[in-house]
């Protein structure tokens, strides 16, 4: 019988985030590769500070536990090892939610995990404030759902239980669209902002713009392939929508690359290449900027 925790893997940014909403409302253990000061303060994006105490824990030496749900919270090339870890301590079999950006590790983990997997789709916004706290920089919207779709109620579950503890979810039907999407707007702004260490919005001026126009139209083609509904404004309406609503922003890559990081470009770029050649279409833009990607990043730990 799995008890009510969530057990939230990757104290990062996400991962303190969820833990410092869901706190107030569950039970929630928050681990990592080290364990974090329990003391944890959220600044609100009102800038209002509200402090908390969590159960902190180190992955590798979890005491024996079933939680109801894991969350993986770690970046997209950590989460493999991450699930390996913490299933290994683990007794009973928890609700996955993968909480990653891409389509990689989400196809993977709901073939290999022997219970359900639900994916989480965010665009909040949050970075780390040192080891004590995480300042959510903008609300979003989660999206809930399961690329099985076999577990709508768990789906409507959590996301009800995330509108409880304060936060804007929606179980949807169509997650494996939502991933696809954010995956083609972070694969049209990341790598380019990152490469050329650019604000989001300087892309829309030359030399840039058509850099993004020519990737875009490889991901539209691609997309087309795979069958993938296109968003209701176009492929190209999205990504500079999202280029506006974020011009000030330094993309999450960039800030990767800026702190000597690995980046999350197997998990973005990968799937759009691999998709690409399973189709035989042609992506050179996409392909260039993931082996420019490749030579810049560390490699993922
Ligand atoms: N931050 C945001 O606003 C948003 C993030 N996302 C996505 O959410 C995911 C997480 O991003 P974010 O929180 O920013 O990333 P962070 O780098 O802030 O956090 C990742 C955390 O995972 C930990 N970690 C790495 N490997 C392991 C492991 N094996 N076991 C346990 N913990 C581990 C890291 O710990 P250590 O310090 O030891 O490296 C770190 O605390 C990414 O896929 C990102 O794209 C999506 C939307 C918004
Ligand atoms: C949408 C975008 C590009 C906003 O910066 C983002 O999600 C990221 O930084 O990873």
């Amino acid at each position: 019988m799995n008890d009510p925790t969530h057990l939230i893997v990757g104290p990062g940014a996400l991962g303190r985030l969820l833990a410092l909403h869901l706190v107030d409302t569950a039970p929630v253990v928050l681990a990592g590769r080290r364990t974090l000061p329990p003391e944890q303060t959220l600044t609100t994006p009102e800038g209002t500070q509200r402090p908390r105490r969590l159960v902190t824990t180190e992955v590798a030496t979890l005491p024996p536990m079933a939680p109801a749900y894991l969350h993986l919270t770690t970046k997209a090339y950590a989460a493999e090892a991450a699930y390996s870890t913490a299933m290994a301590r683990l007794s009973g079999t928890p609700t996955l939610v993968l909480w990653q950006n891409g389509y990689q590790i989400q196809p993977e983990l709901t073939h290999r995990h022997p219970g359900p997997v639900l994916c989480a789709s965010t665009t909040e916004g949050a970075w780390l404030a040192g080891n004590e706290g995480v300042v959510h920089a903008g609300r979003g919207v989660t999206y809930i759902g399961d690329l099985a779709k076999r577990h709508a109620p768990l789906c409507q579950e959590l996301a009800a239980l995330l509108v409880q503890a304060g936060l804007t979810a929606e179980a949807v039907e169509d997650i494996d669209v939502r991933l696809w999407h954010k995956l083609a707007v972070n694969a049209a702004i990341n790598p380019l902002v990152a490469r050329f260490r650019i604000r989001n919005g300087q892309l829309r001026d030359r030399p840039f713009r058509l850099m993004v126009e020519r990737v875009v139209d490889e991901v539209a083609a691609i997309m087309a392939a795979e069958d993938i509904t296109p968003p209701a404004a176009g492929w190209h309406a999205l990504v500079w929508q999202v280029v506006s609503g974020t011009a000030n922003n330094r993309a999450s890559m960039l800030q990767d690359i800026l702190a000597g990081r690995a980046t999350e470009r197997e998990a973005i770029l990968g799937p759009l290449i691999a998709t690409a050649r399973r189709h035989g279409i042609a992506a050179p833009s996409l392909s260039e900027l993931d082996e420019q990607m490749s030579r810049l990043a560390l490699p993922s730990r």
